[in-house]
């Protein structure tokens, strides 16, 4: 289990982390998903020991990560940081190498592993000469070649066209099953959604919502539902209790409370009867949009559109 406690980072005044706490649990994909400037990066420098925490601590199985720990981990960095003038293949080889993985087996490794994201073709080609999506795969693969214990991948589905997508998270996923811990940050909602366990929610520094991605959904569904009954559902309007969203024929979605929910199944039955009957679940960028206003009140600024500079700091 890799954890963040109570982490607060300050930049100057600036403070990029404000009490953060979190954990990313073996054999599961964690996504990150906060705004522009949210503290996600910072958050991942930490965790990686890029940066030290100005308070608070990063574990692993409860006690301090150690540097023999962090050349464990595989991290994609938000900046990257592969060479682009530099063959693919050689790159990743070297790569491995440099993680004390002997020659014949860092060759073997990085084909493997071009040969996964389709690019054994290309091994001998630069970086730079390949497609934005097929640089992406190589700093995905650059993060992976020396079998890491724990992965932490910034922003790694940017860029990469839908299918491009979908390549990388099944190779993540089989990671993931080995049974090491996965975090990773998004701005896709969508890909989030589909692709991971548990959801990380960061917002203006500060944690605003986590846990298992179905009890999230589970959490904010709000008490909406919807029903295909037979026949016209326009009475639902008269029903007590009951806001309807959308009435389309036969399909109506509504809000209301258990009890008033039992009225309408109950009139519905009476009716004809249902072809389907369920709680409606928010998606992610429901939950995250929820999240945010929220707590929108006891924050200054905006977090969703808060700047992104990078000062360095000297
Ligand atoms: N080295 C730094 N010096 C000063 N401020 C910094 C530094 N690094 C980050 N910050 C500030 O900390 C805050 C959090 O930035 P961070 O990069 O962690 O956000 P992020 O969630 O990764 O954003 P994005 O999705 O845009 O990459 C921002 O306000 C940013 O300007």
């Amino acid at each position: 289990m890799l954890s963040l406690t109570d982490v607060t980072k300050t930049f100057g005044e600036r403070r990029a982390l404000d009490g953060v706490t979190f954990d990313v649990a073996p054999g599961r994909l964690t996504g990150f998903v906060g705004g522009n400037g949210a503290g996600k990066t910072t958050a991942m420098r930490i965790l990686l020991g890029v940066l030290a925490p100005t308070s608070g601590t990063a574990t692993i199985d409860g006690r301090p990560i150690t540097g023999d720990d962090r050349r464990g981990f595989g991290y994609m960095p938000e900046e990257r940081g592969l060479y682009p003038k530099m063959a693919i293949g050689e790159q990743l080889a070297y790569l491995a190498r440099l993680h004390g993985i002997d020659r014949a087996s860092a060759t073997k490794r990085a084909m493997a592993l071009l040969e996964r994201f389709d690019l054994a073709a290309r091994a001998k080609d630069n970086l730079d000469s390949l497609s934005l999506g097929n640089q992406q795969r190589v700093q995905v693969a650059a993060a992976l070649v020396h079998t890491p214990e724990v992965l932490v991948l910034d922003e790694p589905f940017s860029g990469l066209d839908p299918l491009a997508v979908d390549e990388v998270v099944s190779v993540v996923a089989e990671h993931a099953a080995r049974g090491i811990p996965v975090l990773f940050s998004s701005h896709q909602l969508d890909v989030v959604e589909r692709l991971c366990d548990d959801l990380v929610i960061i917002a203006g520094g500060r944690i605003r919502a986590r846990g298992t991605r179905d009890g999230l959904r589970a959490e904010h569904a709000g008490n909406r539902w919807a029903m295909a009954a037979r026949g016209d559902a326009g009475w639902v309007r008269g029903v007590p209790g009951v806001v309807v969203d959308e009435l389309a024929g036969d399909h109506v979605t509504f809000a209301a409370d258990d009890a008033a929910a039992q009225l309408v199944l109950t009139e519905a039955v009476g009716r004809g009867g249902v072809t389907s009957f369920t709680p409606v679940r928010p998606t992610l960028g429901e939950i995250f949009r929820d999240v945010i206003r929220d707590e929108a009140d006891d924050t200054t600024t905006d977090p969703t559109t808060e700047a992104t500079t990078k000062e360095a700091v000297a």
